[in-house]
Formats: C-alpha cells, structure tokens, sequence
C-alpha cells in the first residue's frame, strides 16, 4: 500500500497532466519577474482574472502563479485543473549581482491554504547563491513531500562560471546538468530552457530519469508558427509539455494559440496543420 502522501503526490500530478502524461500550463508571475510592463502590449492582462478566464477557455491543463496572485485569481482556475504556486521569486529591480538569487516571499502552508496542487521554487544552478536556492528547495520538497504536495523545481542554470565555460545557460550540457540536479534534489516536475534542437533536448529528458521535463516558454515570437514549431520539437524529444506565459498573454487573443498548442501536445499534430485548424496561418 502507498503511504498516504504518495495518493496525494499521485491525484495532484493529474491535474496538470492529461492520461498521455503531457500538459500545457499557464505562467503569471512576470508581473513580480519581469515588472507590469510585460503586460503594456496587451494592457487589460495585467488583471489576472480576465486572462485566467481566456486560457480556462482555450481548455490550459493549469496555472502558475505566486500567493498574492492566487489570492486575487485563483479561483478563477477551475477546480479540475492544476494549481501551481510558486513559493520563490525575484524583481528585476534589484542590483546587478543579487539577480542570481531567487528569495523565497511564501510558505508551503500559504500554498496549501490557497488551494495548490504543487508547489513551485526556482534554483540557478551555477548561480553564486545556489546554496541559498538548494536549502531552500529541500526546505520546500521535505515539507511539501510530507504532505502530499508535489514539487516543481524551475530548473535553471545561470551564473558566471556557466557563462564562461558554455558561452550560454541554453547549451544543452548544461541544461541537461540543471535537470538532472532537480531530479537529484528532488523534484516531481522540471522546467527549464529550451536547448535549440529536438536532439539536445532529448538528452535533457533523459538525464531527467523518467521525472517529466516542460519548456519554459521564452519570449514571444512574432509568427506564432514559430512557437509551436519549439513545443512540437519538446514532445518529439519526449518532453512533457510546456509552461507558458509571454506567447500566451501578449497576444490579445490567445486562445487559438492555445488551442493550436493543445493539438501539438495532446494529439500530436504537426505545428502547421495545428495553426491551420485554429485560423493562425
Ligand atoms: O521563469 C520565469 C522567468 O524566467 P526568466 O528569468 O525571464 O528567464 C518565469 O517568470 C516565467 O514563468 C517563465 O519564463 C515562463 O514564461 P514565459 O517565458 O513563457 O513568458
């Protein structure tokens, strides 16, 4: 018999993931992250309620946020889609050398309060503060773990020695070590960069060991075609899906891209006949 928190690791997972074991989450945090002007393309986005309400819609697996957006939003994110809080943070206001720090601003408690069917924290590996961000990260999973909560890890390599070494936190030898450091530290979910090619992130889903790799989004591409063509390479590669938010909330309409997503990641259509069927192209 599974021990009590294994059923309930188990039940959240598939809130976000569908029976193929893929899924497609919506991110809002850059308000905090980037700063409000992420939103000033599409201004009324700046109000998670209006767009939480499009990607519900559009038919999104789940939702990222930080507390105090999920306070104000969160339940606007239907009760048969996953919940994602996440517990660690940083502004972009901050001085140059504390960007490569993530604070933690929330408790598991709070997480667990406001509803959440996992919990998020970040960690820059290879970051001069990564022993800040690992504690905090084992703080999070043991407790999380404990109670039945499964934990995202925001896996990212970014530091110096990186940059130096690899010429960027996109090289697939280092993407893949950022994974394979959150599978080691724990984590029941990864997200991270994309590494340019269907190969190379194959590599990555395989130092992952089974535990499910998602793209984290990136900026917004001009052609959304161009997008999907990324997502669809992910799952080629084994990838699990993708956690979304730029490609998604500065379009004044996202639901087609969402659609043309869920398509490429659930029915394994090809990015060009996926953006046909929803009137992108
Ligand atoms: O991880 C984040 C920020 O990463 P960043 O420091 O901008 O590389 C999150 O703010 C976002 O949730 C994540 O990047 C996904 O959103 P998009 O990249 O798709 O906008």
């Amino acid at each position: 018999m599974d021990a009590y928190q294994n059923v309930g690791i188990k039940r959240r997972l598939r809130r976000f993931f569908r029976r193929d074991g893929r899924a497609l989450i919506f991110a809002m945090d850059h308000g905090f992250e980037h700063g409000p002007t992420d939103f000033e393309e599409h201004w009324k986005h700046v109000n998670p309620r209006i767009i939480i309400k499009k990607v519900m819609r559009a038919g999104i697996d789940g939702v990222m946020m930080l507390p105090g957006l999920a306070r104000i939003a969160g339940n606007d994110v239907k009760p048969d889609r996953g919940l994602m809080i996440k517990l660690t943070s940083k502004t972009n206001l901050r001085p140059k050398d504390d960007q490569l720090l993530q604070s933690q601003l929330g408790y598991v408690e709070d997480a667990i309060k406001l509803g959440a069917d996992a919990i998020a924290a970040t960690v820059y590996w290879g970051s001069p503060q990564e022993d800040v961000m690992m504690r905090q990260f084992a703080e999070i999973a043991s407790y999380a773990h404990d109670l039945g909560f499964p934990v995202v890890q925001f896996a990212y390599p970014r530091g110096p020695y990186i940059n130096e070494k690899y010429g960027k936190k996109e090289d697939y030898r280092v993407v893949m070590y950022g994974a394979r450091a959150a599978v080691e530290s724990g984590a029941d979910m990864i997200k991270t960069y994309w590494t340019g090619s269907r190969e190379t992130f194959a590599k990555v889903v395989d130092a992952a060991a089974g535990v499910p790799v998602l793209l984290s989004g990136g900026a917004k591409t001009e052609n959304p075609v161009d997008f999907l063509k990324v997502v669809y390479d992910v799952v080629e590669a084994g990838g699990a899906g993708a956690v979304v938010g730029r490609n998604i909330f500065q379009r004044e309409n996202p639901e087609p891209l969402i659609k043309a997503l869920i398509r490429i990641i659930h029915r394994n259509e090809e990015p060009e006949e996926a953006a046909k069927a929803e009137g992108l192209l």
